[in-house]
Parts: structure tokens; sequence; C-alpha cells
């Protein structure tokens, strides 16, 4: 049985923000045997509608813009694996931190469901850094058409995870969230392809108290 069975259920927790897709919706959700705990955290300047996402240089995801994170070491706890994976990543340390969401990801043909803590934090020490995984670029949190007129790149999803197009809404706007995606195996005949370029094959994110996720 899968002991994440609670998260299965969209509506189980908060109030559902998008579910999909709808010609998905009969199909089961994969099943796991083990849990994993990472971190996810984004720099934000909220007054100055500014988000640092970093290149991923290596590894898991590389090539796509996300926040700075990792898997949560023994022994650790995830709020200090959130502050030791910023400084390993960008080379800043957190002096303002705070969660704001959990997801869960789940891929085919892997026995392992991902359990990711998202945190914002707006205020650090020190300036982001390029560092050997990652290379951190300040983007602008508005529409294009806006963001061109502060002369920075506005999000783009279409250079990242394709999860993020679907919470990010619920994210900037200080919503807390949970949420859970699950990925297809990449299609067939695709050269060199990972585990990571598989289609999404079912979401859901929901506006939700992090207190009732407290594991
Ligand atoms: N679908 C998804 N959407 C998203 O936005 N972030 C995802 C994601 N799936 C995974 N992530 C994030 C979570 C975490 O921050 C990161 C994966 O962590 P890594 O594998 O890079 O961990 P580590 O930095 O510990 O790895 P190594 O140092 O290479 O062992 O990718």
């Amino acid at each position: 049985m899968d002991q994440f069975a609670s998260l299965l259920a969209p509506g189980s927790i908060g109030s559902v923000h998008t579910e999909g897709p709808s010609n998905s919706l009969h199909l089961p959700w994969l099943t796991t045997s083990s849990v994993k705990q990472y971190t996810l955290v984004f720099p934000i300047i909220t007054g100055e509608n500014k988000i640092c996402l970093g290149l991923k240089k290596r590894g898991f995801g590389v090539g796509r813009y996300n926040g700075f994170g990792g898997k949560v070491e023994p022994g650790e706890t995830v709020l200090d694996a959130a502050k030791r994976e910023l400084l390993e990543e960008a080379n800043i340390t957190a002096i303002k931190i705070s969660s704001c969401g959990r997801m869960y990801f789940a891929f085919e043909n892997s026995p392992v469901l991902m359990d990711v803590h998202v945190y914002r934090i707006e205020e650090w020490e020190q300036e982001p850094e390029e560092t050997e995984e990652m290379l951190p670029k300040w983007h602008s949190t508005l529409p294009a058409a806006q963001a061109e007129s502060v002369f920075l790149p506005s999000i783009p999803f279409d250079n990242m995870w394709p999860d993020d197009e679907l919470w990010f809404p619920l994210f900037l706007a200080k919503k807390s969230f949970v949420g859970r995606v699950d990925f297809n195996k990449p299609v067939d005949g695709e050269k060199n392809s990972k585990m990571e370029d598989g289609p999404m094959r079912k979401w859901w994110f929901a506006e939700a108290s992090l207190d009732s996720m407290k594991a």
C-alpha cells in the first residue's frame, strides 16, 4: 500500500487550485515505496518584484532554472538543509526565511517519492554568486511586457520544470500551497532522455496551510 495515500486525493488538503490534465484524471497515481526529503529555496525582493533563479549546471534537472536546494542529509533538520544548500549553491546566508510550500513528485519506474519543502527568503547576507552547481540570475516577477521596462527577463517557464507554471501563481501571491505531480517515463525513442524529461502524467495543487502537513 502506498503510505502516502492521504496525498493522493486532490481536495484532501486545502482548496484545489489546479488539477489535471482532464483526460488523465481517471489514471491511478504512481505507487512509491519510500520518501526522500528535499528543499527548494527562492530569494525574493518583493518590493522590487524580483526573484533569483539558478540555472542548474549539473545533475538532476540540469539546464533548467529553479530555486536552490537539494537532499536533506541524515541528522539535519529540513530548515538547516535549506540554509546549507542555499549557501552551497548560491553562496548566500539566509537571514529571513519562511516555509511556503510542500510538493511531492513521483516518477514512473522510480520507487522514491520526492518530498520537497519550499521556502522563500527575503533577507540574506552576500549577493548570489555562481557556484559549481548553479548560475544565479535575477528575474522579474512581472509579466514579460512590464519586465522589459525594468530591464530584467521575466520568469522563464519554458526553461523550468513543467510543473512550476502551475504553482508559481500561488507562490508569488504569498499563498502557502501543497501539491503533487506524477511524471510518466520519457517518450520512447528520445535520445539520452533522463527520468526528469518525462511528461507530466497528472497533478494537483492546492492553497493550503502547511500546519496540516507537519510530518
Ligand atoms: N518537478 C520539480 N519541480 C521543481 O520545481 N523542482 C523540482 C522538481 N523535482 C525536483 N525539484 C528540485 C528539488 C530539489 O531542490 C532539486 C533536486 O535536488 P538535487 O538532486 O539537486 O539534490 P542535491 O543538490 O542534494 O544533489 P547532489 O548534490 O547532486 O547529490 O530539484
